[in-house]
């Protein structure tokens, strides 16, 4: 019986070159490559780089420039589409501070995006949470498109990844993408971290988002130049925050909670944080690519988690006892999540939901 390996720490965030599994004409040993590389990853920091995707740049500065158009608008403007005319399904505009991480207010302030579902589809006439049409602003109009070119393709980048995920594991390379990940819930935030001292009133220091892991399966993540964005690193009880800087091209990739939690703690949901420093706003765009709302979650049973135990410290990272029987929608287990980081929000979600 292996054991993996309580976590030895790591000292960078490693970067993985994709290309063979966004090229359809690569070879499934070249695939076998970089999933092997992904795996390595997964079981160590839980986060990489990607390079080699294939995402359109031109497509990145489109949506870059329609957002920084966006945020530099006056504040009443911006909230001609606050989230509460969002409703259930939990888009629009927020303000800085008025979403909690850990308990206390972020410095930023952002948007939320998801999936475009019309009233029609089946999740919204069910009046299913977290699923409906996205709240556009007017200004500037370009906005539209690009968040939705920008849906289409990372959806497409997020499926070759779980391919790699899934070969990583010794499974088939579609067993996410045909299963539980078939029907993605798909979520997309775009965040402006305003420059600002690095203390707050209270003496803390002032994060743009607070220590925090992920909650769904994989996170992609794109940050302009400003950096700020640190990864926490446990060795022999010792914590170290690591940095992961900008590097060009690239998407800052980690796993969240529901995937650690299905490779029993083998794949690592790694805390992180951000703290902008750079004395300027700071734009950034992650994605979260998660299992469908009605999908069954259940541990996965992988070739390559056959003979290992629980990580060791894996029931210091979960916040329920009963992680080897967990077994029930990924719809909810999020709902029992997402309350916590807007409580405004919770009593919308919960009496609609
Ligand atoms: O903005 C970033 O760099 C990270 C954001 C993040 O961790 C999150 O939204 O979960
Ligand atoms: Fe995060």
């Amino acid at each position: 019986m292996n054991s993996p390996p309580p976590s030895r720490g790591f000292e960078q965030v490693p970067v993985i070159d994709v290309r063979a599994l966004v090229d359809s004409s690569s070879t499934l040993a070249e695939r076998q490559a970089v999933a092997e590389q992904m795996g390595a990853a997964c079981r160590q920091s839980g986060f990489f780089y990607v390079v080699g995707h294939g995402v359109d740049e031109a497509l990145q500065r489109r949506l870059e420039t329609a957002s920084r158009r966006f945020f530099a608008l006056p504040v009443e403007e911006k909230l001609a589409i606050r989230m509460a005319r969002g409703g259930a399904a939990w888009r629009g505009y927020f303000p800085v501070g008025g979403e909690l991480t850990s308990g206390r207010p972020d410095r930023k302030e952002g948007l939320y995006f998801g999936t475009e579902l019309g009233p029609e589809h089946p999740l919204v006439r069910a009046g299913t949470p977290l699923h409906g049409p996205n709240l556009f602003p007017q200004e500037p109009s370009s906005l539209r498109e690009a968040v939705l070119d920008y849906l289409a393709a990372l959806t497409r980048l997020g499926h070759s990844l779980m391919g790699g995920i899934a070969l990583s594991l010794g499974l088939e390379e579609d067993h996410f993408s045909a299963g539980s990940m078939a029907d993605p819930l798909v979520l997309f935030r775009i965040f402006n971290y305003p420059p600002g001292p690095d203390t707050a009133e209270d003496g803390q220091p002032a994060w743009g988002v607070g220590e925090h892991t992920d909650y769904g399966v994989l996170t992609l993540l794109e940050q302009d130049e400003a950096g700020g964005l640190q990864v926490k690193s446990r060795a022999d009880g010792e914590v170290r925050w690591i940095d992961a800087p900008p590097i060009p091209g690239s998407f800052v990739c980690n796993i969240g909670d529901m995937l650690d939690r299905m490779t029993r703690g083998v794949y690592r949901s790694t805390p992180h944080r951000v703290l902008n420093r750079s004395g300027r706003d700071r734009l950034s765009l992650p994605f979260f690519f998660d299992p469908g709302w009605n999908a069954e979650i259940r541990p996965l049973e992988a070739p390559a988690l056959r003979d290992t135990t629980t990580a060791e410290d894996a029931h210091q990272r979960w916040d329920q006892r009963s992680v080897h029987t967990f077994q029930g929608t990924y719809g909810d287990y999020l709902l029992g999540k997402v309350g916590k980081v807007f409580p405004e929000l919770r009593s919308e979600v919960l009496s609609n939901g």
